[in-house]
């Protein structure tokens, strides 16, 4: 008989060491190179803290414009890839289209010597942005949006990309804090994997594209669309309390709710759901915060859990008028700096990443000739 697998999911076991993150000994509290997240979301700008994953450090002003000028530099598309992302089809999930945009750039775009590690990271960081929203409009409205849209945020470029006209100031604010938040994470699933990657002394297209794939699933990155997906079909907030009772007594999951790690809280969430509280009131449109508010507090009184980072972004980026099939890929063009540096860290102090396994199968048996059988 199989016996039941403690250490399921390598759960609470430490799998190596790193600098670049921390959840704290408590799991309470998330740190990027010992900047306190919520610091960091009140006061600095995700350029400042793509530098700081990536260099090491937050960067002076000169730094910083230097930084940014390399990175807003790529952000234009060689027209291979714009062929290739062509005739991706509007039924297509984004994330599969980075998987392919990011894996197609490491064959036009090699990096060939890891000495060009950092070229490629913030080659990535510039293109994958650009690669959504171009395959997005163009395969949604047959148009090819302009790459050069002389935005000085990621997010937004992203926003301006997609709908065609320059954000409004909260907007830009609202995405440069998500993409603040979801920058890095210790060794969570999709990190992870790209440190599997690099381990086994690959290229960085590859822990890219691998990361992304793991990003993608629904009890991960996937979980604000899938959130999303949950909480805009209840007209009220009554209908949501009612809806949640019914899943949990039915033993299915709230997506958006509890976490690997984390114990009390996810110190990400007051932050964006702060957010999404100011861009429900900027539109005018209190329902879909109200009944993400209940679900929360509904969560919170029958199970004790707590809304994780996924939870309230789901309402946050529709209010900005993001379709939620584009909501996790906002994940990759954040969480690339946090898979490259885990990336550098790992080449630079390698040790290939293969763990053991215990062996519950059937015991030593002879071969029998197929005939015999
Ligand atoms: C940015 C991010 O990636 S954050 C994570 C995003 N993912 C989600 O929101 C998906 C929903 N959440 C989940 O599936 C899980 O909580 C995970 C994957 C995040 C963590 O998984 P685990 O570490 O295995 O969960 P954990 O051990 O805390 O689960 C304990 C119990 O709570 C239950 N539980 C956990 N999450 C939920 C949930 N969201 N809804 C209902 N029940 C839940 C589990 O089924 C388990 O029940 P059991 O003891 O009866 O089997
Ligand atoms: O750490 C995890 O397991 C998931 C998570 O919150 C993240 O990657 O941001």
């Amino acid at each position: 008989m199989v016996e039941k697998n403690t250490g399921a999911g390598l759960r609470g076991q430490s799998a190596g060491q790193t600098a670049i993150c921390t959840v704290g000994a408590e799991g309470n509290s998330l740190r990027y190179r010992g900047y306190d997240v919520v610091e960091l979301a009140e006061q600095s700008t995700f350029y400042e803290v793509a530098h700081l994953i990536l260099h090491g450090e937050l960067p002076t002003a000169a730094e910083l414009e230097a930084f940014r000028a390399r990175v807003d530099g790529h952000r234009d598309l060689p027209p291979a890839l714009r062929e290739v992302l062509e005739r991706i089809p509007a039924s297509a999930h984004p994330m599969d289209v980075l998987r392919t945009g990011c894996s197609f750039l490491g064959n036009i775009e090699p990096e060939g010597d890891f000495s060009r590690q950092m070229d490629v990271a913030e080659r990535l960081l510039a293109a994958l942005p650009s690669m959504v929203v171009y395959w997005y409009r163009y395969s949604h409205d047959g148009v090819r949006a302009d790459t050069d849209t002389g935005e000085d945020t990621i997010g937004g470029h992203f926003l301006h990309m997609l709908h065609g006209t320059a954000p409004g100031d909260l907007e830009r604010r609202v995405m440069d804090v998500s993409l603040i938040l979801y920058a890095e994470h210790e060794f969570n699933a999709s990190t992870f994997t790209a440190r599997v990657c690099a381990s086994t002394l690959s290229d960085l297209h590859s822990c890219i594209t691998a990361a992304i794939g793991s990003l993608r699933g629904p009890l991960h990155g996937g979980a604000n669309e899938a959130a999303m997906d949950m909480i805009e079909q209840y007209a009220s907030e009554e209908e949501a309390v009612a809806d949640v009772l019914r899943k949990l007594e039915a033993k299915e999951l709230i997506m958006g709710f509890g976490h690997a790690v984390y114990r009390l809280r996810d110190p990400r969430n007051a932050i964006i759901k702060e957010w999404s509280r100011k861009l429900a009131e900027l539109k005018d449109d209190p329902l879909l915060f109200a009944v993400s508010d209940a679900v929360e507090r509904t969560m919170k009184e029958r199970k004790n859990m707590f809304a994780n980072a996924d939870f309230f972004h789901a309402s946050a980026y529709h209010y900005m008028g993001i379709p939620t099939k584009l909501f996790t890929p906002i994940f990759v063009m954040s969480r690339v700096t946090g898979w490259a540096a885990h990336c550098f860290e790992q080449r630079a102090n390698n040790r290939i990443i293969r763990p053991g396994a215990d062996y519950v199968g059937p015991d030593d048996r002879s071969y029998v000739p197929i005939g015999d059988r």
